[in-house]
C-alpha cells in the first residue's frame, strides 16, 4: 500500500527539507484578488440586510429557496463515543455514508474548548476598528477576514472570520496590544490537541481502510518539524441577523484537507448534505465535536468517503461561533487514491499543495479537474 502515497527514501530526507513548501507559502501564490474580498462588514450597526449581503433576490439558493433541497430535520448525523470499543468501525461507516459525524469522549479537555471558545468571543466582540488592525493582508493567510470562498459568489456572506496559520502572535499583538499573551497561549495549545486528535482519527480510519504503511507523515508526526502537516485554524463567527431567510452565514463548500475538526457553540447553524436526504442540520451537542471528510480523504478513499458538502444558517437573535480545524498531510506529500483490482482508480495522484491551489481557484470544481 506504500506506493500509493508519494513518499521518500530516509536518506533524501535533507534533502526535501530544502524544497518543502509551507502551506501559508502555498496559499501567498493566490491571494483573493481585491482587498474589498477581505473586509467585513460591521454587522452590529445594522438594522437592515444591505444588498450586498442579501442572496434572496439573486440566482444564489438560499437557506428558505432550498425547494428542491429542504432542510430534513428528521434524521441526525452519526454520534459516535471514542471509548466504544467499535469506535474504528463506527468511524469508517460514519465516513462511508455521511462523511461527517459527531464525537464524544475524546480526550481534549472541555475546560480547552471553553478556554479557546472564551477567547474566539473576546477577539469578534472587538470594536470594528481594533479588528480591522489585524486584518488579513492580500495575500496573506493569518488574519481577520471574509472567508476564503467569498469571490466565487456573488453576494456576501453573513460571517466575520480570523484565521490562523503558523504563529498568530503578529496579529493579536495589533489586536491586543498589551494583553494579547492568553489569546495566543490557548490557541497555541488547542492547535496541539486537535491536532494529535487528527492525527488519531486518521490513523483509526486507516486502520479501517487496511492501510498500514501509506502515511510517513503519521508516522513522523510530531517528531520533525521537517514533515509539517497542513494544518490551519478557522474562527468563525455569524452574528445575529434581522432576517436570516435573506442571508448566508457560510455557502455551501467542502474543505479542502483530510479532516476538519469543529468546536461550536449551541446556537445551531451548521447544516450538511446527503443526496436522498437534503441539508441535514448538525445540531450541537454539549461536549462532542464535529468531524467531517475533506477532499483528500476523498480522494484517498477513491471516492468512497464522501467528501460532505455543508454550509451554514444565521440566528435572528443569537450570534454563533465555531472553530475549525484543518489538517492534512505536508504540502509536498502526493495523495493517491487506494483500492484493490478490479476497480480503478477515480482521481489521478495529486501533491497537496498542487490540489490547494487546484482548489483556491476552482473551488468545487478542482475535483473534476483531476477526476480520471
Ligand atoms: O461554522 C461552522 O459550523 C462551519 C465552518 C466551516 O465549514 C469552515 O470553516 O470551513
Ligand atoms: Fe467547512
Amino acid at each position: 500500500m506504500l506506493s500509493n502515497l508519494c513518499s521518500f527514501p530516509q536518506n533524501q530526507i535533507s534533502y526535501i527539507i530544502v524544497i518543502m513548501t509551507t502551506l501559508s507559502q502555498t496559499y501567498l501564490d493566490h491571494p483573493l484578488i481585491h482587498h474589498h474580498h477581505i473586509v467585513p462588514l460591521d454587522f452590529d450597526s445594522l438594522r437592515t440586510i444591505p444588498d450586498s449581503h442579501d442572496w434572496f433576490n439573486s440566482s444564489l439558493e438560499t437557506p428558505s429557496s432550498s425547494s428542491h433541497h429542504h432542510t430534513n430535520v428528521n434524521v441526525s448525523i452519526p454520534l459516535i463515543d471514542l471509548t466504544d470499543p467499535n469506535a474504528i468501525s463506527l468511524i469508517g461507516n460514519a465516513c462511508e455514508t455521511w462523511g461527517v459525524f459527531q464525537l464524544i469522549n475524546h480526550d481534549v479537555p472541555v475546560s480547552l474548548i471553553e478556554r479557546a471558545e472564551g477567547e474566539t468571543r473576546r477577539l469578534f466582540d472587538l470594536p470594528m476598528t481594533r479588528k480591522l488592525k489585524a486584518l488579513r493582508a492580500p495575500g496573506d493567510v493569518t488574519g481577520y477576514g471574509l472567508p476564503r470562498i467569498t469571490p466565487f459568489f456573488s453576494k456576501y456572506m453573513w460571517h466575520e472570520g480570523f484565521t490562523i496559520m503558523g504563529p498568530s502572535i503578529g496579529h493579536a499583538s495589533q489586536l491586543w496590544p498589551s494583553n494579547y499573551q492568553p489569546f495566543c497561549d490557548v490557541m497555541e495549545e488547542y492547535q496541539r490537541k486537535m491536532k494529535s486528535l487528527a492525527e488519531q482519527i486518521t490513523r483509526s480510519i486507516f486502520n479501517y481502510l487496511k492501510i498500514s504503511d501509506g502515511a510517513n507523515w503519521l508516522h513522523s508526526a510530531g517528531s520533525t518539524e521537517a514533515a509539517a502537516c497542513s494544518t490551519a485554524l478557522q474562527l468563525n463567527c455569524y452574528p445575529r441577523c434581522p432576517d436570516p431567510t435573506r442571508v448566508m452565514g457560510l455557502a455551501p463548500h467542502t474543505d479542502t484537507f483530510l479532516l476538519t475538526i469543529l468546536h461550536q457553540t449551541r446556537t445551531c447553524g451548521l447544516q450538511v448534505f446527503r443526496d436522498g436526504f437534503g441539508w441535514v442540520p448538525v445540531a450541537p451537542v454539549p461536549g462532542a465535536l464535529v468531524l467531517n471528510v475533506g477532499d483528500l480523504f476523498h480522494i484517498l478513499s477513491n471516492g468512497r468517503f464522501p467528501n460532505v458538502l455543508h454550509r451554514v444558517v444565521v440566528d435572528p437573535t443569537r450570534r454563533r461561533l465555531s472553530m475549525a480545524y484543518f489538517y492534512g498531510p505536508p504540502p509536498d506529500f502526493c495523495v493517491s487514491p487506494l483500492y484493490d483490482p478490479p476497480e480503478s482508480p477515480c482521481y489521478r495522484s495529486v501533491m497537496v499543495k498542487d490540489y490547494v491551489r487546484l482548489k483556491a481557484k476552482n473551488l468545487e470544481n478542482a475535483l473534476s479537474m483531476i477526476r480520471l
